[in-house]
C-alpha cells in the first residue's frame, strides 16, 4: 500500500475540490512495536468541528498527533487540503510542570514554527501573540510560569500558542477534560467561533456535551473507527452502551 505522507513538511494535497482538509484512506499507524490505528477511512470537511470520540486507549491521541504529522503512517494514505500546517494543543498533562516558561514565552512559541528557533521575533508576531493571549483572557497572567497555573489557566495558554500559529486546521487533544463547567463553556465557544472564523477544527474529548454540539463524529475502538458522520447518528444510546462496555 502506497504511504503518502511518512516526513513532517511534505504535504500531500488533495485535489482541488475543496471537499476535504484532511483525508485519510486505509491509514495505520501506531509506534514502535505497537500497531494502534487500523485501516481507517474518513475526511475531515473544512470549516467544521469534528470530535474524536472513544474510550481511554482507543486511539484518539494517537491519532491526532498523525493528523499533527508527529507520528508517521505506516500505510494507508494521508492527504492534506490545504497550504499551512497543522496547529497541535497537545493534552495539558503532557506539558510539564517543571519546564520553566512563562505564559508569554509558551504563546511565544506558537511563532517557531514560522520564524525558526533563533531568529528573533518580528513585530507582526509579537501582535499575534499578543491577540491570542488576549482571545483567551490571559493577557494578566503573561509573566506567570506556566507550572504555577490552574488547569483552565494552563489550557488557555496551550489554546493561545495553538492560536498564535495561526493555521486554518487546529487540533486539541482533550482541551476541557478536567476544567470546571465554566471553564469547559468557554472553550467551547471558543472553539465554535473559530469554526465560524473560518478554521477547522478536531479535538478529541470524552466531553459528551462537546462531542454532540460537534458537526462531526469519528467514533474509535480499539484502533478502529466504528462509527462516523453527525453526533446524532454516531453517538447514539445503543452504540455508546457498545463502545464502552468492557471488553
Ligand atoms: N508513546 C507510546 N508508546 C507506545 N504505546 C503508546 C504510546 N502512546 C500511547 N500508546 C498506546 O496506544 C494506544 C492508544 O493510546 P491513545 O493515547 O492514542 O488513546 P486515547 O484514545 O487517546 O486514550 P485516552 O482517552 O486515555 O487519552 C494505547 O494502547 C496506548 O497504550
Amino acid at each position: 500500500m502506497k504511504t503518502m505522507f511518512t516526513t513532517p513538511g511534505s504535504l500531500s494535497k488533495i485535489a482541488e475540490d475543496g471537499e476535504a482538509r484532511v483525508r485519510f484512506t486505509g491509514l495505520c499507524a501506531g509506534y514502535p512495536g505497537r500497531p494502534v490505528l487500523h485501516q481507517l477511512t474518513a475526511d475531515i470537511v473544512p470549516l467544521t468541528m469534528t470530535a474524536l470520540v472513544g474510550p481511554n486507549g482507543s486511539g484518539k491521541s494517537t491519532l491526532l498527533a498523525v493528523l499533527a504529522r508527529v507520528i508517521g503512517v505506516t500505510s494507508g494514505e494521508l492527504r492534506f487540503g490545504g497550504h499551512k500546517a497543522p496547529a497541535f494543543v497537545p493534552q495539558r498533562g503532557a506539558v510539564g510542570d517543571a519546564l520553566p516558561l512563562t505564559v508569554r514565552q509558551t504563546v511565544e512559541m506558537g511563532r517557531w514554527g514560522e520564524r525558526g528557533l533563533w531568529h528573533r521575533l518580528t513585530r507582526r508576531d509579537r501582535a499575534t501573540v499578543e491577540a491570542a493571549m488576549e482571545r483567551l483572557h490571559i493577557t494578566d497572567l503573561a509573566g506567570r510560569q506556566l507550572g504555577e497555573l490552574s488547569g483552565g489557566q494552563r489550557q488557555r495558554a496551550l489554546i493561545a500558542q495553538g492560536l498564535a500559529q495561526e493555521s486554518d486546521l487546529l487540533l486539541l487533544d482533550e482541551p476541557t477534560t478536567g476544567l470546571d463547567p465554566e471553564a469547559r463553556e468557554r472553550i467551547a465557544v471558543l472553539l465554535t467561533e473559530l469554526v465560524a472564523d473560518g478554521v477547522t477544527v478536531v479535538q478529541a474529548t470524552h466531553d459528551l456535551k462537546a462531542a454532540r454540539s460537534a458537526d462531526s463524529c469519528l467514533l474509535l475502538r480499539d484502533g478502529k473507527l466504528v462509527g462516523q458522520g453527525p453526533p446524532k447518528r454516531v453517538l447514539t444510546t445503543e452504540t455508546l452502551a457498545q463502545v464502552w462496555q468492557p471488553a
